[in-house]
C-alpha cells in the first residue's frame, strides 16, 4: 500500500508531478539497490504521523482566517523528529510528507542522531503583517504542542520562515510548558540560544559541497561560473560564499525574476540592493534581466537550484547547460530530469547531502543548547564542514562500488542506515 491510499488526493494538474510520489520513487529504487524487505519498505513509505491542524488568526482589519497548519513526522528511529517549517502557498501535505521523508535520510546520510519531519503552511508570507505572522505562528505552535519538544519533534526555518518565527515558537512552547525551553526549535536568534552559523549554514554546506565536486574534477572554485535560483536563506548565502571564494556568480533569480551579468555580479552590491528593496533583485542596475526559465538553461559550470520543488523536469534538462548542478533546494531536480542530466554526464549533487549544512548546524545548535555551551563562529562551520565532507566522501564511494548515481548513493547510505536501525530495534514486525 503507498501513501497515496492515506494521503488525501490534491488538487492535480496533467503537469503536476507529486513531490511525494517522488520520495517514494528514490525510497524505492534505493531499497532495490539495497534489496531490502518488503516489510521495511512499507514501513518506511509511510510517515508515523500525520498532524494536520487548523488555525484560526485575527487579521489587523478585524475578520478570523483559519488556514491549514501540517506537521508531518516521517521517522523517529535515529532520533527526534527534525525538520523545518515552511510558510508558502504551494504547500501540500503531499509536499510535506515528501519533504519530511527527505529529512530521515539527510539526518541519517550525515550521521546526526534525528528521524525526518517537517511542517507547512499554505501562506504566503508577504501577504501578512508581522503581528499576524506572530499569531499563526503562536497559534500553530500551540495547536502542535503535544507532539514537539526537545526530545520529540524539533522544528526549525524554512522556506519562508526564519529565526523571528523560531523565536516565537520556542517563546509559545516555553510559555505553555512553564519553562525556558530552548532546545524546542533550532534556527533561533542568538539571544535565545541561537547557534553562530546557522543563518549562513545551508548555503556553507552548498558551497562545501561544490568545491569537493570541483576538486574532484582538478578544479577549484575559483573563476567558476556559477547560476542560483532563488536569492532568499539558502541562495543568497550561497552566492555570498562562492563569491568570496571567487566563483563569478553570473545569474541569481527570486519569485518575480532573475538578473544577469557576462562578467559577473557585484553579490555585496546585490545583497545591498535587495536590502533596499524589500529583499527583490529586480530592477538592479548592473545588470540584465532574464527570467527564471532562462536562468536554469544559462551557459555556466554549476547551477544551484535554491527555491522550489520541480525546477528542473523532463521539459527542461535537456537544456541545462552546466557540468555541476548542485540541489540546494529540496527536490528541485525531478526524478526523469535526473537521469537525463546524468545521461549526459552531469554532476548531479543531491540535495539531501547539498542542503545539509542547515541540519547539521541545527544539531550543532541543539548539542550547544544541551550542553550550556555556545562556540565560536569558526567552530562550528569547522565541525560541520567535517560532517558534510565525510557525506560527500561516504556518497562517492559508495557510488564507485555500487555503480549508481550519486543521488541514488546518497540514498542507500541514508535509507540503508534506517533500515539496519528498524532491524536492530527489533522495530519490524
Ligand atoms: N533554510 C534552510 O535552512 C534550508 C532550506 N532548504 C531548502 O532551500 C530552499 C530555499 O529555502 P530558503 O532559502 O530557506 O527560503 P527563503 O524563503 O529564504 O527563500 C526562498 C527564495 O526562493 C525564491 N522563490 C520562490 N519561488 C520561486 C520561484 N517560483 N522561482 C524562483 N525563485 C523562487 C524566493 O523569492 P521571493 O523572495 O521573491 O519569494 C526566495 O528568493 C527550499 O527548497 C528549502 O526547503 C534546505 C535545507 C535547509
Ligand atoms: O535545520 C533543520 O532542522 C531542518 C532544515 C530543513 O528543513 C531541511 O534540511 O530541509
Amino acid at each position: 500500500m503507498s501513501l497515496a491510499s492515506v494521503l488525501p488526493l490534491e488538487a492535480a494538474s496533467p503537469a503536476y508531478i507529486c513531490p511525494f510520489d517522488q520520495a517514494c520513487s528514490y525510497l524505492e529504487a534505493a531499497a532495490k539497490e539495497l534489496r531490502l524487505d518488503r516489510g521495511i519498505i512499507e514501513i518506511l513509505s509511510h510517515p508515523r504521523k500525520v498532524v494536520t491542524v487548523s488555525v484560526p488568526v485575527k487579521l489587523d482589519s478585524g475578520e478570523i482566517q483559519v488556514v491549514a497548519g501540517h506537521r508531518v513526522q516521517h521517522s523517529d528511529v535515529l532520533g527526534p523528529y527534525k525538520g523545518g517549517i515552511r510558510y508558502h502557498p504551494a504547500v501540500t501535505l503531499r509536499e510535506v510528507s515528501a519533504l519530511a521523508m527527505l529529512m530521515t535520510w539527510k539526518c541519517a546520510l550525515l550521521g546526526i542522531p534525528y528521524g525526518g519531519a517537517k511542517g507547512g503552511i499554505a501562506i504566503d508570507p508577504k501577504r501578512y503583517s508581522v503581528g499576524e505572522l506572530e499569531r499563526i505562528s503562536r497559534r500553530y505552535i500551540s495547536e502542535l504542542i503535544k507532539d514537539i519538544g526537545p526530545s520529540v519533534d524539533i522544528p526549525a526555518p524554512d522556506m519562508g520562515t526564519s529565526a523571528r518565527e523560531m523565536a516565537w515558537m520556542m517563546d509559545t512552547y516555553s510559555v505553555n510548558v512553564g519553562h525556558a525551553v530552548p532546545g524546542v526549535v533550532t534556527g533561533k536568534p542568538l539571544s535565545v540560544g541561537g547557534s553562530r552559523g546557522r543563518e549562513m549554514a545551508t548555503g556553507r554546506g552548498a558551497m562545501i559541497i561544490v568545491r569537493e565536486a570541483l576538486a574532484d574534477q582538478g578544479k577549484s572554485l575559483a573563476g567558476v561560473r556559477v547560476a542560483i535560483q532563488g536569492f532568499g536563506n539558502v541562495g543568497s548565502a550561497a552566492a555570498e560564499l562562492l563569491y568570496e571564494a571567487g566563483a563569478k556568480i553570473i545569474a541569481v533569480s527570486n519569485s518575480a525574476g532573475g538578473v544577469f551579468s557576462q562578467d559577473g555580479l557585484d553579490i555585496p552590491k546585490l545583497k545591498a540592493y535587495a536590502a533596499e528593496n524589500r529583499k527583490s533583485i529586480v530592477g538592479y542596475p548592473q545588470a540584465v534581466a532574464i527570467s527564471n526559465a532562462d536562468l536554469l538553461t544559462l551557459p555556466c559550470d554549476v547551477l544551484i537550484p535554491a527555491a522550489l520543488e520541480n525546477q528542473i523536469t523532463e521539459e527542461n534538462a535537456n537544456q541545462v547547460q552546466a557540468q555541476i548542478v548542485a540541489e540546494a533546494a529540496n527536490g528541485p531536480v525531478t526524478l526523469e530530469a535526473s537521469l537525463s542530466l546524468e545521461a549526459r554526464g552531469v554532476t548531479v549533487l543531491p540535495d539531501i547531502l547539498a542542503n545539509a549544512g542547515g541540519v547539521v548546524v541545527s544539531y550543532l545548535e541543539w548539542v550547544q543548547g544541551l550542553s550550556y555551551l555556545f562556540w565560536d563562529e569558526e567552530r562550528v562551520n569547522r565541525e560541520m564542514e567535517h560532517l558534510m565532507v565525510q557525506a560527500y566522501h561516504q556518497v562517492i564511494q559508495q557510488s564507485k562500488k555500487r555503480q549508481v548515481s550519486l543521488r541514488l548513493a546518497a540514498y542507500t547510505l541514508g535509507v540503508g542506515r534506517v533500515a539496519q536501525a528498524l532491524t536492530d530495534r527489533g522495530l519490524y514486525p
